[in-house]
């Protein structure tokens, strides 16, 4: 770039920080307008207090609207402040094919029009035009927009690092944002938080993002390819293409747990978007079990359990069927059963020798008139049919009793022989009642239950019985005995629960974000499907990052289909960022049937294995290995131990030779530094160096264990070491000597 094109770019990053001053300054005057309006109306409000109601009500709703006015301009002050810092990052020059003038278009992270003409001086760096930029190098180009696809050239394409107002670098480059850029940007350390990767999306990824055809989109990578990322992209795009539906409050993210969720949280904020809610499937489990008397094991416990040494293998036996595609299809079938022909079980009422409700009729209303309603709620109206039918009965009684007693002559107060005639007529009437009372209440935990019992999900679905069903009835019926619901059995139970009471549809949540997807099994999808039925959603993970021992994930086209049937699109995320090439290497090497990853090729030493005497060496040659990377400027360091009870041991092994955190619960924050965590809390996380604890034969060397190990080892951007003590965990002895150093201790 020559001298005189170089002050034109300065010119004009001068004429826009202008601009953007100007707009700050008038944002900030409307935003004190609007505070005084707001506290004006609060002032009256209460001046007002016990006026009419009508009046309160106008002042409420002034309120609200100031309120909301007064928050828009604040977090479009707040966008501008940021736009101040680095205005853009990209310019395209774009000549329409049958206009010869280019017109140059900045992009960033939001759009800043010429107060004075209108002109875009910024685009935002998701409208269409700007897509061109993630897209396209140099030559023909197009986008589509509104009034249809715009074809053209991309005469000249620019680059700008601007930090604090002025231009760090900008250059020119022919090729989409390359592998020159990335290697900068991925080789720095890492943050306390998760960041934008707004101005090097990649074109794979921008397809995903900028996607609006499908209801579902399902996308599958490998570790560190931006699944994240993009998701959180996504959002961002959605919610500026849909401003007037879509709010942050109609989206919705389900995240692994808090740990991950608080790592994610500045994404959105970054982009000039508000964040949008989180919660986790355990947060759902929370809710919806406050009433159950049961004890529902808690994910941390059943981890703890099955990751220690020697799992018990009957559990595992049951976790493999509970998770199963095959077990949803059989409690499907059987809860289809209870919704239908359970009622034939149901016999005719008979009071004094009278029918007062004919057998057919509990099919009649069951299954017919009320059939739109779940099981609970169509006994609940079946109840109030038979209380009705009851009451010219109850009545007659009373009356037969009040009339013997007063016969009688022992009794003469009328009131108190209306009070023990009802009280016969209660006792006479107790069998009925009480009938009526359990054929139409369907108690969710005993008919839970009830399904293991007998063989009984087998006999009434007519599918054939599996190998290890004494097993897992053994197992369940032994638990719930015990108070106890196991954590593999409480996605069958809210399905259960979800599908006779009733899901709690949360109506207003019109995108739902899945991280982590290979955690969920088919029932979760189908829970979830039940609980957002108006949602699209985006749906991001990795099957090779399986960490919950024993559980079979859900394929990936069929969760599309539970959640979006026909209009689902499966994308495959090919290119890995985080690692260097030497880890990502290493890390594919331990997956036998790893599919090809292209990585951005980016230097750096091989992962390092040492073997250690004895726990207590361990900790000294971590203890020096952390402040070796502290003093080359490594600023975030995770040691990562296979479960909770390891990494509690190695914490206080190090004791105060090393200042960590120790990060055992799902409801901990992220935090920045050296971080000792449990590998399924790792998982979505990434850190400058990671030490993986204890990668030995022991921890490592079950088919599961593969996977948990290879999850830990993505977790590194740039430095990656290995400790184990006695025999090194064959899925590392297995792989090329090429791929790994040995440090002597
Ligand atoms: N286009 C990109 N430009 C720059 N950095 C990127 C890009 N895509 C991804 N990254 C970076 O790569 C790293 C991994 O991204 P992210 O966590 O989104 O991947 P992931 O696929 O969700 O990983 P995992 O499955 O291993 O948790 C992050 O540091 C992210 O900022």
């Amino acid at each position: 770039m020559d001298q005189e094109e170089q002050q034109i770019e300065l010119a004009r990053l001068a004429e826009t920080l202008c601009q953007v001053r100007q707009q700050i300054e008038i944002s900030e005057h409307t935003s004190n307008k609007h505070r005084h309006s707001l506290q004006a109306t609060m002032k009256e409000y209460w001046k007002a207090g016990g006026g009419s109601s009508t009046d309160e009500a106008q002042l409420i709703e002034t309120m609200n609207r100031q309120r909301a006015l007064s928050s828009h301009v604040h977090q479009t002050v707040g966008q501008l402040r940021k736009m101040q810092k680095s205005p853009y990052f990209g310019r395209i020059d774009f000549a329409e094919a049958d206009l010869c003038q280019a017109e140059p278009i900045y992009i960033g992270i939001g759009s800043l029009a010429d107060l004075e003409t209108g002109d875009f001086l910024i685009y935002d760096w998701r409208a269409p035009v700007s897509s061109m930029f993630y897209d396209y190098g140099r030559g023909h180009a197009s986008y589509h927009c509104p009034a249809g696809t715009i074809a053209g050239a991309i005469i000249l394409k620019r680059q700008y690092k601007i930090v604090d107002g002025q231009i760090e670098y900008m250059f020119d480059s022919d090729l989409k944002i390359d592998d020159e850029i990335l290697q900068q940007i991925l080789g720095k350390s890492a943050d306390d938080k998760m960041h934008t990767i707004v101005n090097s999306i990649q074109r794979e990824q921008n397809q995903i993002i900028r996607d609006q055809t499908h209801k579902v989109i399902f996308v599958e990578g490998p570790a560190g390819s931006g699944k994240t990322s993009v998701a959180l992209h996504r959002v961002a795009f959605l919610l500026y293409q849909d401003r007037e539906k879509l709010t942050a409050q109609n989206v919705l993210i389900l995240s692994p747990n808090h740990v991950f969720g608080d790592y994610i949280s500045n994404v959105l904020p970054e982009i000039g978007e508000e964040n949008v809610l989180q919660m986790t499937f355990q947060d759902y489990v929370s809710r919806s079990t406050a009433q159950i008397p049961l004890q529902f094991e808690t994910r941390t416990v059943y981890l703890e359990r099955m990751l220690a040494a020697n799992p018990s293998r009957k559990r595992a036996a049951n976790i493999r069927f509970k998770s199963s595609s095959r077990f949803a299809q059989v409690l499907t079938r059987y809860l289809e059963w209870l919704a239908s022909d359970w009622i034939n079980e149901h016999p005719a009422l008979m009071v004094q020798g009278e029918t007062i409700f004919r057998q057919d009729e509990w099919r009649h209303y069951y299954t017919g008139s009320f059939c739109m309603m779940p099981p609970v709620l169509r006994l609940e109206k079946i109840r109030t049919i038979l209380q009705n039918r009851m009451r010219d009965l109850v009545h007659a009684i009373r009356q037969e009793k009040m009339e013997k007693l007063a016969a009688s002559g022992e009794e003469v107060n009328e009131k108190v022989i209306k009070a023990l005639a009802r009280i016969q007529a209660r006792d006479e009437l107790r069998p009925i009642t009480d009938q009526i009372e359990q054929l139409t209440t369907l108690d969710i935990v005993s008919e839970f239950k009830s399904m293991f019992k007998d063989d009984r999900l087998y006999l009434k679905t007519g599918i054939p019985i599996p190998d290890e069903w004494q097993i897992i009835k053994t197992q369940t019926l032994r638990s719930i005995c015990q108070g106890l619901l196991s954590y593999e059995d409480i996605a069958p139970f809210l399905y259960f629960q979800g599908v006779l009471q009733g899901f709690p549809v949360k109506a207003d949540i019109k995108h739902v974000v899945i991280d982590e997807a290979q955690d969920y099994t088919t029932l979760h999808y189908k829970i979830l499907a039940q609980l957002f039925p108006h949602s699209s959603w985006t749906v991001v993970g990795d099957p090779a990052q399986l960490v919950q021992p024993f559980f079979e994930l859900a394929s990936f086209a069929e969760a599309g289909y539970i959640l979006g049937g026909e209009q689902t699109l499966l994308f495959r995320l090919t290119k890995s960022y985080r690692s260097t090439r030497e880890i990502q290497a290493f890390c594919q090497s331990l997956l036998p049937d790893a599919k090809q990853v292209q990585s951005v090729n980016r230097p750096g030493p091989l992962p390092t294995i040492t073997q250690v005497e004895n726990p207590q060496e361990m900790a000294l040659v971590i203890a020096e290995t952390v402040q070796s990377m502290l003093d080359q400027g490594w600023r975030s360091i995770g040691l990562i131990a296979k479960n909770a009870a390891q990494a509690m041991a190695v914490y206080l092994m190090l004791g105060d030779s090393v200042r960590s955190t120790l990060v055992t619960k799902e409801e901990d924050d992220f935090y920045h530094g050296i971080v000792i965590i449990p590998s399924y809390l790792a998982k979505g996380l990434e850190f400058d160096a990671v030490l993986v604890l204890n990668a030995d034969l022991v921890n490592y060397s079950h088919e599961q264990d593969r996977h948990i190990l290879y999850t830990i080892c993505t977790r590194a951007l740039h430095r990656l070491y290995l400790y184990y003590t006695d025999t090194l965990s064959p899925f590392i002895a297995q792989i090329s000597k090429d791929l790994y150093q040995i440090a002597k201790v």
